[in-house]
């Protein structure tokens, strides 16, 4: 058994695992086919993918643990899978190989929280919190925390539609973090916010790790990334390329993407298998179902 085995085997109670997983969509592609086969076609043809069907191959298996206590940044170019990843963890979608098991069911930050844009924000919190599940006295005894942490003032007795997108995923955020989720996931969201928001959010997610929780977040901001997670993983085409501490992975991210911004794709290529050859990869062994867990169909 290798170190990585081992040391996913002891990784004590994890909050979200990926084991082996990967992810393909099939979509219509109005490009039309040309070669037909004519010899023995019949046949050809059940193994043949239909003429406008494409493969994308969004993650290839890839396998990650996340432990209490961790905020993960998930960075990437647009289309490396993160935002895939993420709806994978949250049940939106099934992974087409592998499993996900989370140790409680993850709350994806501006899906979960169900907001009805001619209500006004402090309408909304009641409505967000009810469909998270918290009770009447649950949500009065926190509605002056969350009003704070999405730092509305009196706005929030404004209908939510005449709110900026960033003031709209303020009360989102403050909504869904102030559940207590013990897996947050978090998409770009806060990038909207101003710096103000920044810093409270940060200091809630903080919150939310010291309560033994963990975070996910994807974002292009490397700022971002770097202010807010302890662990950085970077996905390119669907490749697993890097895990480890902010500093060293966004500085590598930053290398190969100016390898590319050069117009330099063999030392950025060539940057990015040396990056992967000495990814450890964890394989998830004796991995309990916890309990969500997503499964291939089939
Ligand atoms: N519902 C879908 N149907 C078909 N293909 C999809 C679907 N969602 C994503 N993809 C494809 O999967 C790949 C990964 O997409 P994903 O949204 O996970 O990337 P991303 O890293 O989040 O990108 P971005 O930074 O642009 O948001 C892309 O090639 C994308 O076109």
């Amino acid at each position: 058994m290798s170190a990585a085995d081992e040391l996913a085997r002891l990784t004590a109670d994890p909050c979200v695992v990926a084991d082996n997983v990967a992810m393909k969509y099939q979509v219509i592609s109005t490009e039309e086919q040309t070669e037909v086969p004519r010899f023995g076609w019949k046949i050809l043809q059940r193994f043949t993918p239909r003429p406008n069907t494409v493969t994308v191959h969004a993650l290839n298996r890839l396998s990650l643990v996340v432990r209490r206590g961790e905020s993960v940044g998930i960075i990437g170019r647009n289309g490396s899978g993160k935002s895939t990843l993420m709806k994978l963890v949250s049940g939106q979608v099934r992974p087409t190989g592998g499993a996900i098991h989370a140790s409680s069911t993850p709350i994806m930050l501006g899906v979960n929280a169900a907001l009805v844009p001619e209500l006004s924000g402090d309408q909304n919190v009641v409505l967000g919190c009810l469909a998270m599940g918290l009770s009447r006295d649950e949500i009065d005894a926190r509605f002056d925390e969350i009003v704070e942490v999405s730092g509305l003032e009196k706005s929030i007795h404004l209908p939510m539609k005449s709110y900026s997108s960033g003031m709209g995923s303020r009360l989102r955020f403050a909504i869904a973090a102030c559940g207590n989720p013990e897996i947050l996931l978090v998409d770009e969201a806060l990038n909207t916010g101003d710096a103000q928001f920044a810093a409270r959010s940060k200091r809630r997610m903080d919150e939310l790790r010291e309560k033994a929780g963990c975070v996910l977040l994807v974002s292009h901001s490397l700022d971002t990334i770097k202010d807010m997670t302890g662990r950085v993983v970077w996905l390119d085409k669907g490749d697993l390329i890097m895990d480890g501490n902010p500093k060293d992975v966004t500085k590598k991210y930053m290398e190969f993407t100016n390898h590319l911004a050069r117009g330099n794709n063999i030392s950025a290529h060539g940057l990015r298998a040396d990056v992967m050859a000495s990814l450890e990869v964890a394989n998830v062994v004796n991995q309990r179902g916890g309990d969500r867990s997503f499964t291939a169909a089939g």
